[in-house]
């Protein structure tokens, strides 16, 4: 499988717009995290790239065939919400055959070896599992589906902080074993930042950032310092967030610094650290994507 391809996508429920005129691509074999705050769109983006809802206006394209006008590679996503679709009275082991009528590369072997794993038993209807374990039930079947695009919205919802844990631990042996293009969706920012390899932002309706983590994190810094040598020291400068502290102030910006920029920050005493993703996110929506006004110097 190729990419996914968003053209031009807008998405309207009647007179409320969820996604206003976004162009974006999800290349192959890459783990994206694709964040935004509560309401951002990202449930929708997610359901249009995987035909359940549809556009208003644009085209989605997958391997450059229109989506919605082919089943076969439908076949070759597997979404994970948090809605369980199976029939209350499946036992989890025909649940898993179940699924391998629709994705004929499901891994039982791969399958069963995970419950055991996280300790789940696969005789168990669906119904009698607790909320952790109907999540555990669902990643299990989504890693085990072999699809070429895995979608995981919201997936670690009730996980313990040991399940938790294991759930990213065997993603990534997944992905390292056969590379394929995962997306997850979560508001756990800083437990997935390290196994992201591209982060996609969602403001209100649109884009706010569509970039390599490492690229991202490059761009990011904080500066500490008096306040008013932090105010003079941000004219002009991409700076996203602003922190008063007594005489103090943390100033994060947005703008690989350059050489003069390091050196202007040790002439001016200011003090550099870096900035996580969490924290970056926060400071991108807090308004919704609107950058600060500037306190002006002088
Ligand atoms: N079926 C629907 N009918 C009407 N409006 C909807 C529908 N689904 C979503 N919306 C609206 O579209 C916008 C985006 O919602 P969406 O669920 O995609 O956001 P989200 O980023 O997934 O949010 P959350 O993090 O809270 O799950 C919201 O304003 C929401 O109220």
């Amino acid at each position: 499988m190729n990419h996914i391809e968003l053209k031009n996508i807008t998405k309207n429920y009647k007179s409320n717009c969820a996604l206003k005129d976004i162009s974006l691509i999800f290349e192959e074999k890459r783990i994206y995290g694709l964040l935004g705050r509560n309401g951002a769109g990202k449930t929708t983006l997610l359901n249009l790239i995987t035909n359940r809802i549809f556009p208003t206006h644009g085209y989605i394209t997958l391997s450059n065939h229109p989506i919605s006008e082919n089943d076969a590679l439908l076949e070759r996503i597997y979404y994970m919400t948090e809605s369980t679709l199976y029939p209350d009275s499946m036992k989890i082991h025909e649940v898993f055959r179940w699924t391998k009528t629709f994705y004929s590369n499901f891994d039982l072997t791969y399958a069963n070896g995970l419950c055991e794993k996280f300790d789940l038993n696969p005789n168990k209807k669906f119904k009698t599992l607790s909320t952790g374990y109907n999540t555990i039930a669902k990643l299990i079947i989504a890693l085990a589906s072999n699809a070429d695009l895995l979608i995981f919205d919201e997936p670690i919802l009730g996980l313990d902080a040991h399940h938790r844990t294991l759930f990213y631990k065997e993603l990534l042996a997944h992905y390292i074993k056969t590379p394929k293009t995962i997306i997850l969706s979560t508001h756990i920012i800083e437990e997935i930042a390290d196994l992201l390899e591209w982060v996609v932002i969602l403001g209100k309706q649109s884009v706010l950032i569509n970039e390599s983590v490492a690229s991202l994190m490059e761009r990011a810094y904080a500066i500490t310092g008096k306040s008013s040598d932090v105010e003079a020291f941000i004219q002009n400068r991409n700076f996203i967030g602003l922190e008063y502290l007594g005489t103090y102030c943390k100033a994060i910006l947005l703008d690989k610094p350059t050489e003069e920029t390091l050196k202007q920050i040790n002439q001016m005493g200011l003090e550099k650290s870096k900035v996580g993703l969490q924290e970056l996110f926060i400071k991108l929506t807090d308004v919704g994507g609107v950058l600060y006004e500037i306190p002006k110097v002088g």
